[in-house]
């Protein structure tokens, strides 16, 4: 755990960055800290590091103040990720994964082996491991970044916009991979953006701050969504924020009805039989489905069903309380060429269906039982 106790920085010009921030940092989740420009999220992330000096207030990490122990002492139980990696461009990526514990004393080839085992950590094949920075993409120099930071086994991890410099695409994929590193691994983190998005898809909880360094709201990301406390918040995490709700409500409350599905490689007129208000999907044998027939796709078919006779499209979402939210559920059933969203089970074979009308009955439902954004 992370405790800020009305913790002040001023700087030598007298800018106050963070101005008597209280703040509670769970251990083993990750905690975002996002807001506009400016407003004190990087100088609050490197007090807990002790890059910069709190002017007054007090940060404990696991109980202790940081300012009791030396900062080098501190920082090996602190991991550092930055934008841009910030890797050593002469060392090789494994060099550069093992810099840590190699100063802490760990054999040298017996660093290296963990730094190679850490490439697999963070999704990296290992022929990378004897590259320079220089030779690699912006997201595998960030994947690196990662591993050098988890290479001592830190149980905190301090984060500052690592992924901001990645295009979506990669970006998207980090995010993936953190998530993922994170449920292994339950590190405490501390993760800074200004990103709301990327807030809201990383953190068990965010805290916004406003220019000045104030906190304006801790919470879930759900709650955040769902019941911003100011307009300075409503407006930072956005307009569509009623829909991105959605993200968070269990696709559970949302009724499936039977789908009607046809095997791949049936007779053509065994799919018109089984067209059901003039649609069905085609499964393949583990009953995964491929595609929708209609009656107007079916017209000018003739003899068995094949691949090129489908009509694509839709996003599927999954049918467990778990994993699937309404807002899949919701995307399912808009992009669908039938207007039927396809549930799947955890196998992946098809569920059943979910109609728009029947994903906002449900989110109607959970407005009315409260948490819901009106
Ligand atoms: N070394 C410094 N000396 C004086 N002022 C500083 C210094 N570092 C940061 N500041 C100021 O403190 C405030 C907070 O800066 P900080 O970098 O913590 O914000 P941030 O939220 O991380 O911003 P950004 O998203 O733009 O990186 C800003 O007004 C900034 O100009």
């Amino acid at each position: 755990m992370i405790e800020f106790q009305s913790v002040t920085k001023r700087y030598p010009d007298g800018t106050v960055a963070v101005d008597a921030l209280d703040l509670t940092i769970d251990a083993g989740k990750i905690t975002v800290l996002v807001g506009p420009s400016g407003c004190g999220k990087t100088t609050s992330l490197r007090m807990i590091n002790r890059m910069v000096e709190a002017s007054s207030g007090t940060i404990l990490v696991n109980g202790a103040d940081v300012r009791a122990q030396r900062p080098a002492t501190l920082r090996r139980g602190i991991g550092y990720v930055i934008q841009n990696a910030g890797l050593f461009p002469h060392r090789t990526v494994v060099d550069n994964i093992a810099t840590v514990p190699i100063l802490l004393g760990t054999k040298k080839a017996a660093a290296r082996r963990r730094a190679e085992e850490l490439l697999d950590t963070v999704g990296l094949p290992r022929e990378l491991g004897g590259r320079y920075p220089a030779q690699l993409s912006g997201g595998q120099q960030q994947r690196v970044g990662v591993a050098r930071a988890l290479a001592a086994d830190p149980p905190v991890l301090l984060m500052d916009e690592p992924f901001s410099a990645v295009d979506p695409v990669v970006r998207d994929d980090l995010q993936e991979e953190l998530l993922r590193l994170q449920s292994e691994l339950g590190k405490t983190i501390v993760f800074v953006t200004h990103d709301i998005d990327e807030a809201i898809k990383l953190g068990d909880k965010v805290a916004v701050l406003r220019v000045g360094g104030t906190l304006a709201q801790y919470d879930t990301p759900a709650t955040l969504l769902a019941k911003p406390v100011d307009d300075f918040v409503a407006s930072f995490v956005g307009r569509d924020r009623g829909y991105r709700a959605l993200g968070f409500l269990s696709a559970h409350g949302a009724q499936i009805a039977p789908l009607s599905t046809v095997p791949l490689g049936s007779p053509v007129d065994a799919a018109r039989a089984a067209l059901e208000n003039g649609w069905a999907v085609v499964v393949d044998e583990g009953k995964a489905p491929l595609g929708w027939v209609s009656s107007t796709s079916l017209s000018t078919v003739e003899g068995e069903l094949r691949s090129a006779d489908l009509v694509s499209g839709g996003s599927l979402y999954a049918a467990d309380a778990k994993s699937g939210s309404l807002r899949t559920a919701l995307d399912a059933a808009l992009s669908s060429p039938s207007g039927i969203g396809i549930a799947v089970d955890s196998d992946g074979a098809v569920a059943g269906g979910v109609t728009a009308e029947s994903v906002l009955k449900a989110l109607d439902e959970a407005r009315r039982s409260g948490g819901v954004p009106s």
